[in-house]
């Protein structure tokens, strides 16, 4: 709690000191106007019984002043504050963005836990506005108790107990807030799962699959079973937390009935006056709003806490893995090649190797596919190749250097890449394809030019060229682009580089038709073995399309996460093994 309060005062204080001072002062103004209020009205009700008008109607003027300024203060702070918490929110979420993509690796996208704790912290971040007026509200409701018991003592010593009653629904909301807390985490999975289901069944991209394979209804089924285990799980926290907190308040309730008793007997027996007895009954109700509201904030303080916590918690998942960087700069061009030496890899979680004992030279300036059946681990070895995992065992040389020596962002910017499963950035045709290039996003000539080396004409079908907005996330409304289309601006935006010393292209081109990609990949080879003469650069491409193939300098076939066969199309044919093989179905498929 108290690491809860610190992170949000800091972080609040960061965004906005002034605001933050004087949403404290109003605050502060508040809690001292409400028991000030209580005891105003003891002196109204004293001298009004007197028969002392004047100090009576001065009594009054002050109730009604205490009341005002109690209103009054609560609303400017929270015109104060209300900006801070928005800023604070905005904050959390880009840290967490970064946090997110603070790796290098994928690793952490692996992990079930991670994908959890994400969920959640997404979910929780947005209420974190809440926390700031939560521990503003308990600020001043804290002075306000504080002054609220010393008046309460003043009146008769024995109410001092009720100040130290209202102890036990703070604690019984701690154990309340911990069993609701428990309950969400317990469902969490079963959550994403449901959120996932609801996400397939109402997404336009899987409405055909949906509809075709009759699935609306089993998914449905489906969607409705994990959800109904997560809110079975968190309606039982939900309950043992209510529970808790009835019990706090029942034994509260008791107090503050003594307390009256208490008071109206001294009145009784004349050992108190008419205003002690008023300013007993308006306390003691003052404070058991105080109290359910301290209940209340607490809980929101700690939920606050918690999904702090779970930030860090998901930052240490992100930066436990960051290993030490080194800083050595990637070669001009490169004049050996990229060399794989008993390459070993296994996904994080898993103990099964994906890929086992690969040794293999890319020659520098070189295009080379990648063959093999689905699973093999072809798109593995490329993602080992941008350092987007670190083998398990074994090296990856460039030109000698062990690629884990090299630094890493300078490495990337050497490289190129488009992938079958591409995103789809929902920006400007220009923007989505510039990107590829961050520098020269704007450039339209470079623009243009990945657009040709991609053989694609997709920006000229568009209503407004490259001012076109793609997707349906603009709120001046966008074109919704075809499949095939976003695949070609993907790999436009992977050709934006000149000079790269590895492009990778896994199945980038897998929606367009094979005499497509043919006619793609035939000029690409042509620009590409130009460009690798200059700067030794190896163009790695992975296709089941064995048209394409054929016109790469090396093909490797990986079957089972070995390599098979390795050589040039002429010698795998002379080989007769599985490259021959799998090339003469394709042939026999395609011939009249
Ligand atoms: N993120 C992951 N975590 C765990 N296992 C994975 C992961 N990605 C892939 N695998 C497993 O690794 C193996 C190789 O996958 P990979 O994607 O490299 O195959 P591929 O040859 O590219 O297949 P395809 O032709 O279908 O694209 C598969 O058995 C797959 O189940």
């Amino acid at each position: 709690m108290f690491r809860a309060i610190r992170g949000l005062l800091l972080l609040s204080f960061r965004q906005h000191p002034r605001k933050m001072a004087i949403a404290i002062a109003l605050m502060a103004g508040n809690a001292v106007a409400v028991p000030a209020g209580a005891l105003a009205l003891k002196h109204l009700t004293n001298e009004a019984i007197a028969g002392h008008a004047d100090r009576a109607a001065t009594a009054g003027i002050i109730v009604a002043a205490c009341a005002m300024a109690a209103l009054t203060c609560a609303h400017f702070a929270h015109i104060a504050y209300f900006e801070v918490s928005e800023i604070n929110v905005l904050t959390m979420d880009q840290r967490l963005i970064a946090v997110s993509n603070g790796s290098p690796y994928l690793d952490h996208h692996e992990r079930p836990e991670h994908a959890d704790r994400m969920a959640l912290v997404q979910e929780e971040l947005q209420r974190l506005g809440e926390g700031l007026q939560a521990l503003l509200t308990g600020a001043s409701l804290a002075v306000g108790l504080l002054i609220t018991t010393v008046l309460l003592t003043l009146a008769h010593p024995a109410l001092i107990a009720l100040p130290l009653l209202a102890v036990l629904p703070l604690l019984a909301g701690r154990k309340a807030q911990a069993a609701a807390e428990q309950a969400r985490e317990r469902s969490a999975t079963d959550t994403r799962q449901a959120r996932h289901l609801f996400e397939l069944t109402t997404a336009a991209a899987s409405a055909k699959e949906l509809r075709l394979l009759g699935l609306t209804g089993e998914l449905q089924q489906r969607y409705a079973r994990h959800w109904q285990r997560s809110s079975t799980r968190i309606w039982r926290g939900e309950l043992a937390a209510g529970l808790w907190r009835a019990g706090g308040q029942t034994v509260f309730a008791f107090g503050y009935v003594g307390a009256l008793i208490l008071v109206v007997g001294e009145a009784v027996r004349g050992r108190a006056g008419i205003g002690d007895v008023v300013l007993a009954i308006v306390l003691a109700a003052q404070l058991n709003q105080q109290v359910a509201a301290a209940v209340t904030i607490a809980q929101q303080l700690l939920r606050s806490g918690r999904s702090l916590q779970r930030f860090d918690e998901v930052r240490q998942t992100v930066t436990n893995l960051v290993g030490s960087d080194h800083t050595m700069p990637p070669p001009d061009r490169l004049t050996d090649g990229i060399r794989l030496e008993h390459v070993s890899f296994a996904y994080p979680g898993t103990d099964v190797p994906v890929l086992r004992g690969i040794d293999l030279l890319l020659p520098a300036g070189s295009t080379v596919a990648i063959v093999g059946e689905n699973g093999a681990g072809k798109t593995t070895l490329v993602k080992l190749l941008g350092r987007l995992y670190e083998a398990s065992s074994g090296r990856i040389l460039v030109d000698g250097t062990d690629l884990r020596r090299l630094d890493l962002t300078a490495w990337r910017q050497r490289m190129s890449a488009g992938f079958q499963d591409f995103a789809r950035f929902e920006l400007t045709a220009r923007t989505a394809v510039g990107i590829g290039d961050l520098p020269r996003v704007a450039d339209d000539r470079a623009v243009q030019t990945a657009l040709a080396r991609a053989r694609s004409g997709v920006v000229t079908a568009l209503p407004s060229g490259l001012d076109t907005r793609l997707g349906r996330s603009h709120a001046e409304g966008g074109t919704d682009v075809s499949g095939g289309q976003w695949q070609q601006l993907a790999l436009a935006r992977a050709m934006m580089r000149d000079e790269p010393l590895l492009m990778i292209l896994d199945e980038p081109a897998s929606a367009l038709d094979a005499e497509a990609e043919h006619r793609l990949f035939a000029q690409y080879a042509e620009t590409a073995s130009r460009v690798a003469k200059e700067t030794g650069g190896i163009t790695v491409f992975v296709s089941h399309r064995f048209s394409t193939v054929r016109m790469a300098d090396l093909i490797i076939v990986i079957a089972g996460g070995t390599v098979q066969e390795c050589g040039t199309h002429e010698t795998l044919m002379a080989l007769a093994g599985t490259y021959a093989d799998l090339y003469n179905i394709q042939a026999a498929a395609y011939r009249p």
